[in-house]
């Protein structure tokens, strides 16, 4: 069991100002941590920040209290970006199965493709084309990539955004669920009923960070 945290990041794009500065936060696993804030105000920048995606200027990424930097492999995080970031010339199956590739897990990577996509409710859709789908089918085949991997961290931005109200409740038990197998789990949110089933809130406000709960 891992927490994600950021100590005393401080972190912008190229030779802009800082994004946040100095934040500090921790998402403890076994828990859904939602952070929320006024859009702009740094939610994607912190998420692509624990992904390792953006490289600090100050401060550090530790993951279970040990810096991502100095260990690298210390255990698996997967990144479910706003806007899906799935290949759209692939098959639904084939983007599971290059993440599980990317990510080295093969082995019954096949059963485990096919059980998330189960989870989703997307069995039927497995090998249509990604740009086949609607916004909402992409999205939970989205989430469905980031469940496959079984990692240690699960960073969702935005999940729920398109999807009607059954699909929103079932991403939001199916990450319950990722909490409950004992990842940390961040939910990066606009929606107040996807923050309200988290069990704390962190708000991110002109690069700065207030506990809410
Ligand atoms: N690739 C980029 N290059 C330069 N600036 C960026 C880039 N991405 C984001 N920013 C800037 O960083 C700030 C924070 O953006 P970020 O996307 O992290 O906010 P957010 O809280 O996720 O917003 P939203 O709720 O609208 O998604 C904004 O001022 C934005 O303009």
């Amino acid at each position: 069991m891992k927490s994600i945290s950021l100590a005393a990041v401080t972190v912008g794009y190229g030779d802009g100002p800082p994004v946040l500065r100095e934040v500090s936060m921790t998402a403890p696993p076994g828990q859904l941590t939602a952070l929320t804030g006024p859009s702009g105000a740094g939610k994607t920048t912190a998420l692509r920040t624990m992904a390792g995606l953006l490289r600090p200027t100050t401060g550090e990424v530790l993951m279970a209290g040990q810096s991502r930097r100095a260990a690298p492999d210390a255990g698996r995080v997967a990144f479910i970006p706003q806007g899906n970031g799935l290949a759209t010339v692939l098959t639904v199956e084939e983007n599971l199965l290059v993440a599980l590739a990317a990510a080295n897990v093969e082995p019954a990577a096949r059963s485990a493709a096919a059980t998330a996509l189960d989870r989703l409710g997307l069995r039927d859709q497995r090998d249509q084309l990604l740009e086949e789908l609607s916004g909402g089918q992409q999205q939970r085949a989205a989430v469905a990539r980031g469940l496959v991997l079984a990692a240690d961290v699960v960073l969702a931005d935005e999940v729920t955004s398109e999807l009607d109200e059954p699909n929103r409740e079932r991403v939001l038990s199916l990450l319950r669920s990722e909490a409950e197998r004992g990842a940390a789990v961040v939910l990066a949110t606009h929606d107040p009923a996807a923050s309200e089933v988290c069990d704390a809130e962190v708000r991110l406000r002109d690069g700065r960070v207030e506990q809410l709960r």
